[in-house]
């Protein structure tokens, strides 16, 4: 595409350096978001993006996305989510990194929901994509979330929102994800969300040097709205 600076003439350069798509999103911003199943993830990120303009990609999303499709891989796919498992590694990392690559243009920052899943997840997108400088915990307790997801049940149309499956990824959520966050917490980069009810005066906001937000709370907590 381009031509290195040391020659003048594009037409008569031999030595053209072509920017490869990993190119596009090596200096990209990246906020990880992570939180239980129905712990409102989702949700949130719907308002970072209203009010901040990040581009929101959904790894859930992305999967069933490619369920939908009817595609052989969608297939195997959904057959692991039916279970409440995890999906293997290196398929949902390409398609964040498509994803990425398909907005890098109009981006000014990327919201990653729903990933990393594991540590390991976390490992492999650094190597293949960078480093996040930020990831939002969204905290919810159990019993929330699965009223929430049952709730969400009766219309989502999600195959894995039934009480079988909601208990598997909640189990599955404390055994592998609760370690992600232990894990970016030793960087400091950990901003836990803390849902309030909606009163005049609260916004939802992450921290004032990553997009000029008004902080509130003590100890780096984000504040945003939200109830049980
Ligand atoms: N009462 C209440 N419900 C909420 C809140 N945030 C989200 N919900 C609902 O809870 C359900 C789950 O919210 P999502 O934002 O989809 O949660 P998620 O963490 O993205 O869930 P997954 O898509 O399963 O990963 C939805 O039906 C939301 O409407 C909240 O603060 N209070
Ligand atoms: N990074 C990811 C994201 C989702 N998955 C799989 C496993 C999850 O249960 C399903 C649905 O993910 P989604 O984030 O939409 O939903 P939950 O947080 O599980 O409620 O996809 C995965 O294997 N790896």
């Amino acid at each position: 595409m381009g031509c290195s600076v040391s020659c003048s003439n594009s037409a008569s350069c031999s030595r053209q350096i072509v920017h490869s798509d990993d190119d596009k999103i090596k200096d990209a911003k990246i906020i990880f978001v992570v939180g239980g199943p129905g712990s409102g993830k989702g949700t949130q990120c719907e308002k970072v993006v209203a009010k901040y303009g990040y581009t929101h990609l959904s790894s859930g999303d992305l999967l069933r996305a490619e369920v939908a499709s009817g595609s052989e891989r969608g297939k195997t796919l959904q057959a692991i989510m039916q279970k409440g498992e995890l999906v293997p590694l290196d398929t949902v990392l390409d398609m964040i990194k498509d994803a990425m690559i398909a907005k890098a243009d109009v981006s000014k920052g990327f919201l990653i929901d729903g990933y990393p899943r594991e540590v390991k997840q976390g490992e492999e997108f650094e190597k293949k994509i960078g480093a996040p400088c930020l990831l939002l915990y969204i905290d919810a307790k159990g019993e929330t979330m699965v009223k929430r997801l049952m709730k969400r049940g009766e219309t989502s149309g999600r195959a894995d929102d039934n009480e079988e499956t909601i208990k598997k990824r909640l189990d599955l959520y404390y055994k592998a994800t609760e370690p992600v966050i232990a894990f970016y917490s030793s960087r400091g980069i950990v901003r836990k969300v803390r849902l309030v009810p909606l009163v005049i005066g609260y916004c939802h906001c992450l921290n004032p040097q990553e997009v000029g937000g008004t902080l509130i709370g003590e100890n780096g907590l984000v504040v945003m709205a939200g109830a049980e």
